[in-house]
């Protein structure tokens, strides 16, 4: 496994809920053909498979909680897996959530090459999310979740961003401008990878 994607890019793309990492991840996969990998879709398809996992899984992230370590870190192996032999580079958006995360990617897969830290305020986050609700169908757009989600980022994920600026690989992406905008500046980001 280690083996096949040896050569692949590796960027983790972190932020806040509704922060917009799957907006820059999409923009991302059109221009650079990198395989995209929401930790965030990968559970979602699986409450939407109906199986008994997922009943599990829907409960936890109805109450913006994190699910078990182990459950997401495999889902994405697997999904990076059956990519190995066309992937140049991988987005893996929404992980690690928390330190812990980070570090048993690390063990079982490789090490990131970068970590897009997409970047915007509290009150811009729940306003988008606020919006997204209404039409996104998704049990967690709703302001009770959005603020534990919220909170748990401030708390469990954050301490990930000072984790890998130790390493030098950190970039900070302000995702307050517009959307064309952010991505120009994700460009360079991904353009130093080369
Ligand atoms: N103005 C502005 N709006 C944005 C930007 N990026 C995303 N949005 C809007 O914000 C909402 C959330 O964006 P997503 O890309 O779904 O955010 P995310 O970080 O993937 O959020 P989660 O899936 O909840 O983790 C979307 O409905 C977008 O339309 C941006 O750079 N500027
Ligand atoms: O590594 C992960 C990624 C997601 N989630 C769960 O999935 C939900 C939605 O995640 P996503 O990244 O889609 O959205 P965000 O919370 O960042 O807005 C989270 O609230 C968590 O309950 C999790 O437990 N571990
Ligand atoms: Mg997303």
């Amino acid at each position: 496994m280690a083996d096949k994607i040896k050569d692949a890019k590796i960027v983790f793309v972190v932020g806040g809920p509704g922060s917009g990492k799957g907006t820059q991840c999409e923009k991302i996969v059109a221009k650079y053909g990198y395989t995209h990998l929401s930790s965030g879709d990968l559970l979602r398809a699986e409450v939407a498979s109906g199986s008994e996992r997922g009943k599990q899984l829907q409960a936890i992230m109805q109450k913006g909680e994190l699910v078990p370590l182990d459950t997401v870190l495999d889902m994405i192996k697997d999904a990076m897996i059956a990519k190995a032999d066309v992937s140049k580079g991988y987005l893996i958006d929404g992980y690690p959530r928390e330190v812990k995360q980070g570090e048993e990617f690390e063990k079982k897969i490789g090490a990131p090459a970068l970590l897009l830290y997409i970047d915007a305020k509290a009150e811009t986050m729940v306003k988008r999310l606020v919006k997204r609700g209404e039409t996104s169908g998704r049990a967690d757009d709703n302001e009770e979740t959005i603020k534990k989600r919220l909170d748990l980022y401030y708390k469990a994920t954050e301490p990930v961003i000072a984790y890998y600026e130790k390493r030098g690989i950190v970039r900070k992406i302000d995702s307050e401008l517009p959307v064309d905008e952010v991505f120009t500046i994700v460009e360079k980001a991904i353009d130093e990878l080369k």
